[in-house]
């Protein structure tokens, strides 16, 4: 089929690469000239395992191809992808200008029955919006071209996107067209092999359903973080209590680790968006408004057992901090817990040596050359002459550290962890003290 995918970011480049690995004839479309030269010239804009491969083995065999053209992308594909940014406006509800651009493009110059989907994370609605925007536009230059709208979201997540895409619990197509349905259930019928993972749904609840899926995960572990607190507090260990509750099929084991608040991309944005929306509706969110200051809160729990240690001034004092990305494997450091931690130590006097296998790049461009932050070649050399030891990301080369080093380094022997990587007693009989989310040594 021939597809075209509007916006090369996690969403748009995943999708269009794997759709190319299945034989479709793909088109991304980015307005940054800057990614299409950088995708063009072979390299990969973003860090997400394994997609390097996929995208260099399909652009070779010419299946996938990156421009700037928008009248080129809106000929080729009869599927037209939209996977453009949602950012929170100012009030915390999706902003829609970049999709509601790319629906207008799409108006302004189809010419043939075009199926448009909503890929980005959209708030309940924003399909009749597309839909208002390419009959405006169409109706502007006298045209009849047909076309569909369906709402696609994504569940990827970041760090394993090219495996979440290829092999996905559920695909979800909202739709009231049928060829657009037959056209969708095509396109995903390799992703759903051994069992039908398509389910068709009316457009408005595959809109809310995504928002549910981000929703009902952030509130599971905004619930384990404040019960952590309480463990820490009652002499209890929360992942103790993970694995006694994690064990009971109705609950299930994802998505239960209590840590330093969560970040990303998607759960801060998608939690406000869909409290927003409700309150559009005069409807209160209370259990997700209370997800969302606890997370808040959550993301200063490390700054919190910093200063209880060290008190509040932290002039002259040097922090080692691992991890700098929101979660492991992936560059991406939006809403990421450790612009929190960092801010705040920058606030009260204290300087710090970053390490992070591969989202420093991205940390020099958020920090620039701030004068309190410098950067480490490893983790162990963060590590000299620090005060102590701040985890931030649960990247795997973390997991096993030399802990004698650690101690021999640390000037006040304490690492602060805030992804619980590993058992406190082991931490303690190395002489240090260890500091972690909802759990103690004995
Ligand atoms: N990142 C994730 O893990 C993830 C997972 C599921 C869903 N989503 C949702 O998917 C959407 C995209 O997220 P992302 O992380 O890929 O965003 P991103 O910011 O990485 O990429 C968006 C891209 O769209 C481009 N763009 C903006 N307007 C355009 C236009 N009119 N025409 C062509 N290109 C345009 C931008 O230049 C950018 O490259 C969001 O709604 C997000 O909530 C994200
Ligand atoms: O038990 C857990 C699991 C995750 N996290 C944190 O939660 C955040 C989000 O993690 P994750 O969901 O793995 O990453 P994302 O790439 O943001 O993916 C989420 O957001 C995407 C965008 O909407 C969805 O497509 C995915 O299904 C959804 O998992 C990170 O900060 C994690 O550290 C925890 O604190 N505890």
């Amino acid at each position: 089929m021939k597809i075209s995918v509007v916006g090369t970011g996690y969403v748009g480049l995943v999708t269009g690469a794997c759709l190319a690995e299945m034989g479709n004839d793909v088109l991304c479309l980015d307005v940054d000239p800057s990614k299409i030269k950088i995708l063009r010239e072979g390299g990969i804009p973003i860090h997400e395992p394994g997609l390097d491969s996929v995208v260099a083995r399909n652009v070779q065999a010419g299946r996938l191809a990156f421009t700037t053209d928008i009248a080129k992308a809106v000929a080729h594909g009869t599927i037209q992808f939209i996977a453009v940014g949602t950012p929170p406006d100012e009030d915390g509800s999706a902003d829609l200008q970049y999709v509601l651009a790319a629906a207008r493009n799409i108006g302004r110059l189809m010419t043939d029955y075009k199926v448009v989907v909503d890929k980005s994370t959209v708030p309940v609605g924003t399909a009749d919006k597309v839909k208002a925007a390419i009959e405006d536009e169409l109706s502007k230059r006298e045209s009849d071209a047909r076309f569909a709208v369906v709402s696609n979201p994504e569940f990827l997540k970041e760090g394993a996107a090219v495996e979440d895409f290829m092999r996905p619990d559920r695909i979800i197509v909202g739709a009231d067209d049928e060829q657009a349905i037959l056209l969708m259930r095509a396109l995903y019928a390799p992703f759903s092999r051994n069992r039908d993972k398509l389910f068709v749904m009316d457009v408005r609840s595959a809109e809310l359903t995504k928002y549910a899926a981000n929703a009902m995960l952030a509130t599971r572990i905004s619930f384990m973080n404040e019960l952590a607190l309480l463990a820490e507090k009652m002499g209890a260990d929360i992942e103790q209590v993970r694995q006694g509750i994690g064990s009971d099929a109705r609950i299930g084991t994802h998505f239960l680790y209590a840590g330093c608040g969560y970040g990303g991309s998607c759960f801060p944005k998608d939690v406000k968006a869909l409290i927003q929306t409700a309150s559009g509706e005069g409807q209160q969110l209370r259990v997700l408004q209370a997800v969302e200051a606890a997370n808040e809160a959550q993301k200063l729990v490390l700054i919190d057992k910093i200063t209880s240690r060290f008190g509040h001034d932290l002039v002259g004092k040097r922090f080692a901090l691992w991890g700098l990305a929101f979660k492991p494997n992936t560059d991406d450091m939006r809403e990421a817990t450790s612009r929190v931690v960092l801010e705040e130590l920058f606030k009260r006097g204290a300087t710090v040596t970053a390490y992070d296998p591969v989202a420093m790049d991205e940390a020099k461009r958020i920090f620039g050359d701030h004068t309190q932050l410098d950067y480490a070649s490893s983790p162990n050399t963060a590590l000299a002459g620090a005060d102590a030891l701040i985890i931030v990301t649960e990247w795997k080369e973390f997991r096993s550290p030399d802990f004698e080093q650690i101690k021999k380094n640390l000037k006040a022997s304490t690492i602060f962890d805030g992804r619980n990587l590993y058992e406190p007693d082991l931490v303690k009989g190395f002489g240090l003290t260890y500091e972690s989310i909802g759990r103690r040594a004995k």
